[in-house]
Formats: C-alpha cells, structure tokens, sequence
C-alpha cells in the first residue's frame, strides 16, 4: 500500500533573474514498511526532494498525496498538524534539548504531537521505545554525557514516539563512524518493519545500501 506518492512534481528555484529547475516530473511512491534510499552526487536535488516529500518546503507544480489526503493544497497549520502526527524526522546530527535527559526529549515530543495518552502512559512507551533503541539503561543521562551513537539512538527513539507513518531521515549515520552507522541503520530497519512505518533516507554512504528496500537514484532532479 503507497503511503507517500508524489505525482509530476516540480521545484523551482529563483536566485535573482535566474530560474533553475531543481526537481523535474517526480513521480515516486513509498510502499508500507519499505526503507527507500535516496542516492546521487552532490547538488542532484535529495535533500529538496524529501524536504518538499514532509511538507516543508512547497512544491513548484504536482502533488503529494500524504495516506490519501493531498499535502499540496493545505493551509500552514493543516501542514503543521500532519507533520507533527505522521511525520518523524531525523538528521545528520541528533539535535537532543541540552538540559533534557534521554527520557524527557522523549516525553516533550509526545506533547508536542499532543499525545492523547495519561502521563502513566506515557512514561510505559517512552520506557517501550529506549529499550527497543538500547538506549533504557541511559534514560537519566544528558545529552552532553551520550556518544554519538547514543545520542542518535535518543534522536530516532525521539522521532518514532509518537507512532508516525513515515519517518524521514536525511543523512542520519554522516556523524558516525562505520560500526556505528551500521548499527544505527539496523535499527532504522528494524523499527521500520517491527512498528510497520515507512522510512524515506538520504544517503551518501553505499555502505549503508545493504540496510534499504529500495534504492532511488536522483540525477539533476530527476529520478
Ligand atoms: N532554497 C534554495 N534556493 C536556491 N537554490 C536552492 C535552494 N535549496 C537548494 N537549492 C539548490 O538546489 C540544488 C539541489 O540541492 P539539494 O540540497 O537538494 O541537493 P542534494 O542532492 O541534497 O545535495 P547534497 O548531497 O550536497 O546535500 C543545489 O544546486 C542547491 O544549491
């Protein structure tokens, strides 16, 4: 089942008199529970491609159709709630709250996805998701005292508490070294499969190919 389709999509960019098409006719489909990678070199449109796929830049000409529903074509704050239920996001870097501890990131993201759940609940799935991650003996600890395989561990625990249906990740291992990213993108494979998400990647690394469903090759803006 397609959870994300793009349909012809377009993105232009204006740097003063100059207009430079940056993704021209995208036509993708992310299927349930596939982990989709987005290769090519550097400057072929990836990171635009999935900035516009989460609703945060706009597109150009075409449309998204985000689980039925057309992202294109929404006001701001539809785009905003979609984004804060169904949207998980992880980057190159953690970006963890300094002053939080692994726990409470993970408590703040509920509230900010307005988490219908009691605080006793709460805390069950936040404790659910820092095992599953590896990360539940370290609950207590501050960012400043994780590694940085640590702190990713937190930051895709933190974008997955909220249940999403697609987590986009743009260059999540880049920070880490080889053993590390390895086992950073196990377990983006694992929590895609075991909490049935659909995860959209960029990625620079071909070591990490072998982790992916599919793999999607951008060339000058198109696929
Ligand atoms: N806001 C913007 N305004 C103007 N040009 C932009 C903007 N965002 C991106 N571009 C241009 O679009 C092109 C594609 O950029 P994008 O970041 O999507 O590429 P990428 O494949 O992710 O590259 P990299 O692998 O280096 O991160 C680049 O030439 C970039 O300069």
């Amino acid at each position: 089942m397609s959870i994300l389709t793009m349909e012809e999509v377009g993105k232009t960019f204006t740097n003063g008199e100059i207009e430079e098409e940056i993704l021209k006719g995208i036509n993708l489909s992310l299927q349930e529970g596939e982990v989709t990678a987005l290769v090519g070199a550097s400057g072929s449109g990836k990171s635009t491609l999935l900035t516009i796929a989460a609703g945060l830049q706009d597109v150009s000409v075409g449309q998204i159709i985000v689980n039925g529903e057309r992202l294109t074509g929404m006001n701001q704050e539809q785009i905003r709630k979609i984004r804060a239920s169904q949207f998980g996001f992880v980057f190159q870097f953690a970006h963890l709250v300094p002053f939080l501890t692994a726990e409470e990131q993970l408590l703040l993201m509920l509230e900010v996805s307005e988490s219908k759940l009691t605080k006793q609940e709460q805390k069950i799935e936040v404790d659910r998701m820092l095992t599953l991650v590896g990360m539940s003996h370290r609950k207590n600890a501050y960012p400043a005292s994780m590694s940085g395989g640590e702190k990713q561990r937190v930051a895709i625990a933190r974008a997955m508490i909220h249940k999403p249906k697609i987590l986009f990740a743009d260059e999540p291992t880049a920070s880490l070294d080889s053993k590390r990213s390895q086992d950073i993108m196990e377990l983006i494979r694992e929590l895609t499969k075991s909490e049935k998400i659909t995860t959209l990647m960029v990625t620079h690394d071909e070591e990490m190919l072998k982790f992916v469903d599919r793999v999607v090759k951008m060339s000058d803006g198109v696929i």
